[in-house]
């Protein structure tokens, strides 16, 4: 990782084979306990487990806190280095910079990477939030502030909390599940006044016409929640996006 702060969990395993078990894992996939002792080791587990969960939200908030109005953006971690879609990501992360708001991913590879690397080059915050993996996975290099989750939601609060809005380029499960919890919490009023903004109408077009009409078609949401998503094509149109909802925070 390049020079910064780098902020995460310490890992330490006798057992190799336990390298395989993230914290999610060991988290989410219960055995319910056969004996007494297994019943009270699983309690003294779980207690401890609140603990680090706790001391997760600790170290985001902590190494957060400085920062002030920041933008948030998902996309592939699978987008090949030197493809248009990464060149894409890296117009994005050099506008959204260059507009003044620190620019926060997934700190992984492929869009994260590209989206980090345009807000270092704009001379913006680069911020890479991680999560750990069963893989052997380094945040990518072009990170400020960096730090390398154990749990999914915890790292998704953080998402929320120091964003002004969600942006998402082209992107697998990873995308759609945050694309839709931002949805959600925007529909359901926990948070407000924040844009979410797709990039490539070519891409998310296909969905967004499904959402209109069969979502809609069959009541499931609301007409109106359909306008809570701009489909956009370029990173002067995200910035455009992002400038009007600024405008409108501070006028409201
Ligand atoms: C599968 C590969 C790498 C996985 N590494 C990730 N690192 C950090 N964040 C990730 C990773 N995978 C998914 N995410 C999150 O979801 C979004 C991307 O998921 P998608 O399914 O690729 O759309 C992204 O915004 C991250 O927050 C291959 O090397």
């Amino acid at each position: 990782m390049a020079a910064g702060r780098y902020i995460g969990p310490t890992w330490v395993c006798a057992d190799p084979a336990d390298l395989a078990l993230t914290s999610d894992r060991r988290l989410l996939n219960r055995r319910p306990p056969r004996t007494t002792a297994e019943l009270s080791q699983l309690k003294i587990d779980d207690s401890w487990r609140v603990l680090r969960i706790q001391s997760e939200f600790v170290s985001g908030f902590d190494a957060l806190l400085h920062v002030e109005d920041a933008v948030t953006v998902f996309g592939s971690a699978r987008t090949p280095l030197g493809s248009d879609a990464y060149e894409l990501g890296v117009a994005l992360g050099r506008a959204i910079g260059a507009a003044g708001y620190a620019v926060v991913t997934g700190g992984g590879p492929g869009s994260m990477e590209s989206v980090n690397r345009g807000a270092r080059q704009a001379g913006a915050r680069s911020i890479g939030l991680g999560i750990e993996l069963p893989f052997e996975q380094s945040l990518n290099p072009f990170i400020d502030i960096g730090i390398n989750f154990r749990y999914f939601f915890v790292r998704k609060t953080m998402f929320v909390k120091y964003a002004q809005a969600f942006v998402c380029l082209p992107g697998g499960f990873g995308t759609l599940d945050e694309l839709f919890e931002a949805l959600t919490l925007v529909q359901t009023h926990k948070v407000t006044q924040f844009p979410i903004v797709l990039v490539g109408t070519d891409f998310w077009g296909g969905l967004v016409e499904w959402i209109s009409t069969r979502l809609v078609g069959e009541g499931m949401i609301a007409a109106t929640d359909v306008g809570l998503i701009s489909v956009v094509d370029t990173p002067d149109q995200v910035v455009a996006v992002l400038e009007a909802s600024r405008a409108a925070r501070a006028d409201p």
